[in-house]
């Protein structure tokens, strides 16, 4: 890409933003982790970072807001790199479920009672329950690690507000986590791997780090700006096709026949898009539709896979 480039997209990426930020107002900011309500629901902001390493952005891409469901992709990496393919998917499964990311119905119903799949919330819990140390602190440092790594952020942290607010308000994800636990799917303190989880939900970032972070997926591991492979390939790959099957919650399918690419969403509004070998997206939009997905940030990636010719299928 020469800067001619650079320039046609950040216009394109101005433009776009501008003509897509009053969408918000068909969507509501998530109020069940009281801490998030108090975003203001007229953001929108987008970072793309080309496979040269250009970062451009446009809108409110300086924000910070939590990764929350976006994190599970990493969290799934560091149990891949720690345990490999087989102990993972051993506990947790690799089929999209229908159901809204909470719901615990199929938990129940399917046996042996494993989660479906990593993405949901009762899956990443199990995963959760996957990442080894000997505290808290000590689990979530691996997680920590591999985000400012691949982020180049080494200040990355965790919003105290958001998680102590989430912890607090958390019984469907407790009833989820015990559950978990009598189906012995969850050894262990039960409140820890709860803790961990709710800690890697609320890890601030901005577009910009999430762009980061999806271009290094799009590169199959490969950072270029650090000239290093991140994690292994088939890690990425495995991540990537869970981000096209589930990463959209119960509108992935909607999703991948309107957008067409990789994603991954967090209740905050954030989504993270990987085009592969081509291009890294962050968008942040916190006004939600029903399933959880920002409402903008969806339209947002929809108009620019459109104009850019960005679906995968
Ligand atoms: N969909 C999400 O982003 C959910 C994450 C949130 N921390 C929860 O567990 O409810």
């Amino acid at each position: 890409m020469d800067k001619m480039d650079h320039i046609n997209i950040q216009q394109v990426l101005e433009q776009t933003v501008q003509e897509t930020v009053s969408e918000a107002e068909k969507g509501e900011v998530a109020s069940y982790i009281p801490e998030l309500a108090r975003q203001d629901k007229r953001r929108l902001g987008i970072s793309v970072c080309l496979k040269d390493g250009t970062l451009l952005s446009a809108g409110d891409a300086h924000l910070p807001f939590t990764l929350q469901s976006i994190s599970k992709i990493f969290s799934l990496m560091v149990a891949l790199c720690e345990h490999g393919e087989r102990y993972v998917f051993e506990r947790v499964g690799k089929e999209p479920t229908g159901d809204p990311f909470n719901s615990i119905i199929k938990l129940e119903t399917i046996k042996p009672h494993k989660p479906l799949n990593p993405m949901i919330n009762a899956g990443a819990i199990a995963v959760a329950g996957m990442i080894p140390g000997a505290t808290v602190e000590k689990r979530l440092e691996k997680i920590m690690r591999l985000l400012r790594k691949m982020t180049g952020n080494p200040e990355l942290r965790v919003n105290y507000d958001v998680y102590q607010s989430e912890k607090q308000t958390a019984d469907r994800n407790r009833a989820l986590a015990y559950f978990l636990k009598e189906s012995k799917i969850l050894s262990g303190d039960v409140e820890e791997t709860l803790d961990l989880y709710f800690r890697h939900c609320s890890i601030e970032v901005t577009t910009v780090e999430v762009a980061r972070l999806a271009a290094i997926l799009a590169a199959d591991g490969y950072d270029i700006v650090s000239g290093e492979q991140l994690l292994p390939r088939e890690v990425a790959r495995i991540c990537k096709t869970f981000m096209v099957t589930c990463g959209m919650y119960n509108a992935s399918g909607e999703f991948a026949i309107d957008v067409g690419i990789p994603a991954k969403s967090g209740v905050a509004g954030g989504i993270m898009a990987s085009v592969p070998q081509r291009m890294g997206l962050g968008v942040f939009g916190p006004a939600l539709d029903e399933k959880g997905n920002s409402v903008a940030g969806v339209k947002l990636l929809q108009r620019l896979s459109d104009m850019w010719d960005l679906s995968i299928f």
